[in-house]
């Protein structure tokens, strides 16, 4: 008798072991471990429940012989109930009769009968609760309580790897679709489009692209100098389209080594354990964003490739081919004839990829724009430094308008930044802007010649600056302009010829921009 049940043990485990062997999917793993517990143990009910940290709880999240119903029930706070117990003391229980124990909740409300028995052991890995595993038996007298107990220890060892991928799949999970809602809520419509700066004849194209590219899924290549507003643009157009309740992902491959692009992209599994999860994993129903095209490898295009035609691919280290529905959005700053010859773009790629495409353009082809981006940037920098930087000065203006911006809006919403924490007062001057832009303030005839500044140039500017302000602010009045710089009238107007400044402009006008 002592050897069949030591023989039936045995069984079980040799079983378990087999499927942990045999399978990949964790959770087909435990819901064939549950089956054999149902058959080889003769179990009334099976359950696994995992401890969910941020809740302080734990949660059933497989079970045998619970319906539906029965197992949303099952949630017990650590210490409540026997479930909690275990959990909290991280030691087994044994109850021989549940009908005779107060501390049984039943919180399930499955067990009918009364003749039951319950043996619950926590699921343990490197000292940290995972979760516990159950079982109902039927309480005969000649059962082997602390037998049944042993023998679900050392399932429970068994699978506390098995268990504690899953937990870590969902915990990542909660985080990720916490994080999208927070993001969600925090950028409201930040991304949508008609909070895209831009006036410009060409931006209005672009706005219009965005809006038709939100409301279909196919893939989408866009292309434009660096710092054009390539993310911003995949941004508007998940959060404006008919995926925006999904993840967004953004990839930057710059810098980064193509083994790490790839482990990135599609996640990485060892001995058919998810190690990490990718992102054309995290980013299911959603969009990822890939900036740099050129900075991935044939190899990773050509995956991708496979991945647009079939919506599969390998995890790093995996065999087996999983599916997932991402759009993808891909972007470069290379011209694109030059980079398949080059071949860093893979040709077929680009064809298939380019279901949609949309350029972005540069700075400097969309100079009306400047303004606009000037002033919204300088309102965010206000709100984010709790500066009160009312205006940008002319000169000030005059040098932004006049400079090829060869690093795009990034340039100038760095170049704003610096800007609103140099100023003393409620100005943003010439001399706040990076001397790149103030020589090419002195050069207006010749935007390209704007590498050298000399320490001549540097003064004119900041002299410039301070009589326009004197001025502006006594309306055109030389001599009270000319008290409050403490110096004399015949001095200024000395300066005005030099300098090139004209008082009637500022009799007549007081605007802002002066
Ligand atoms: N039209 C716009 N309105 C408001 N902000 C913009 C606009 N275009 C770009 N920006 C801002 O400029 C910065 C650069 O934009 P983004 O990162 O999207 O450019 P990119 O083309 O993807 O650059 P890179 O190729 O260097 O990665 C971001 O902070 C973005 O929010």
């Amino acid at each position: 008798m002592a050897s069949s049940k030591f023989s039936n043990d045995l069984l079980i485990i040799y079983k378990i072991s087999q499927s942990l062997l045999r399978h990949k999917n964790v959770n087909t793993l435990l819901n064939e471990v549950l089956d054999i517990l149902e058959t080889e143990m003769r179990t009334e009910r099976a359950t696994l429940t995992l401890f969910h940290v941020n809740e302080n709880a734990l949660i059933i999240e497989a079970s045998k012989g619970l319906s539906a119903q029965e197992k949303g029930r099952g949630r017990y706070s650590l210490g409540e109930g026997v479930t909690g117990l275990v959990g909290l003391n991280r030691q087994a229980i044994v109850i021989p009769n549940i009908a005779e124990e107060e501390s049984f909740l039943d919180r399930t409300r499955a067990r009918k009968r009364h003749d039951i028995g319950f043996v619950c052991v926590p699921v343990m890995r490197n000292d940290e609760l995972i979760g516990t595993i159950s079982v109902d038996l039927e309480a005969t007298a000649t059962i082997d309580w602390e037998g049944k107990k042993q023998l679900l220890e050392i399932i429970a060892n068994l699978l506390a790897d098995a268990v504690f991928q899953i937990r870590e799949g969902i915990e990542e999970k909660n985080t990720l679709k916490a994080e999208n809602s927070r993001l969600q809520k925090e950028l409201g419509n930040r991304y949508n489009p008609s909070n895209m700066v831009g006036n410009s004849r060409v931006m209005q194209k672009v706005f219009e692209n965005i809006n038709l590219m939100g409301n279909n899924h196919g893939s989408i290549l866009i292309m434009g100098e660096s710092g054009v507003g390539k993310e911003l643009t995949a941004r508007a157009i998940h959060f404006s389209g008919i995926r925006k309740m999904s993840t967004f992902l953004s990839l930057n491959c710059s810098g980064l080594p193509i083994n790490m692009v790839e482990k990135e992209l599609f996640g990485v599994e060892r001995d058919g354990r998810l190690i990490k999860a990718g992102m054309l994993e995290k980013a299911h129903g959603g969009t990822l964003y890939i900036d740099e095209l050129t900075d991935t490898s044939m190899e990773i295009q050509q995956q991708l490739e496979d991945y647009l035609q079939n919506q599969t691919f390998k995890r790093v280290g995996g065999t087996e081919l999983l599916k997932s529905n991402v759009r993808l959005v891909v972007g470069t700053y290379k011209d694109v004839d030059i980079a398949i010859e080059t071949e860093e773009i893979s040709e077929s790629f680009y064809y298939r990829l380019s279901v949609n495409t949309l350029v972005v353009p540069p700075l400097r082809d969309r100079k009306s724009d400047i303004t606009l981006l000037a002033d919204y940037f300088l309102d965010e920098f206000n709100r984010s430094y709790g500066k009160k930087v009312v205006r940008i000065s002319t000169p000030a203006i005059n040098m932004v308008m006049a400079y090829h911006w060869p690093g795009n809006v990034l340039e100038l919403k760095n170049c704003i930044e610096r800007a609103v924490l140099s100023t003393d007062d409620d100005v943003i001057h010439g001399y706040n802007l990076p001397p790149s832009l103030q020589a090419a303030g002195l050069n207006e005839d010749d935007p390209d010649n704007n590498t050298v500044t000399d320490l001549q140039a540097s003064l004119e500017t900041y002299e410039r600056e301070l009589l326009v302000e004197a001025l502006k602010r006594h309306r055109g009045n030389a001599a009270a302009a000319a008290r409050a710089l403490n110096t004399t009238p015949r001095v200024l107007n000395y300066k005005f010829n030099k300098l090139k400044i004209n008082l009637k402009d500022f009799k007549k006008s007081s605007s802002n921009r002066f």
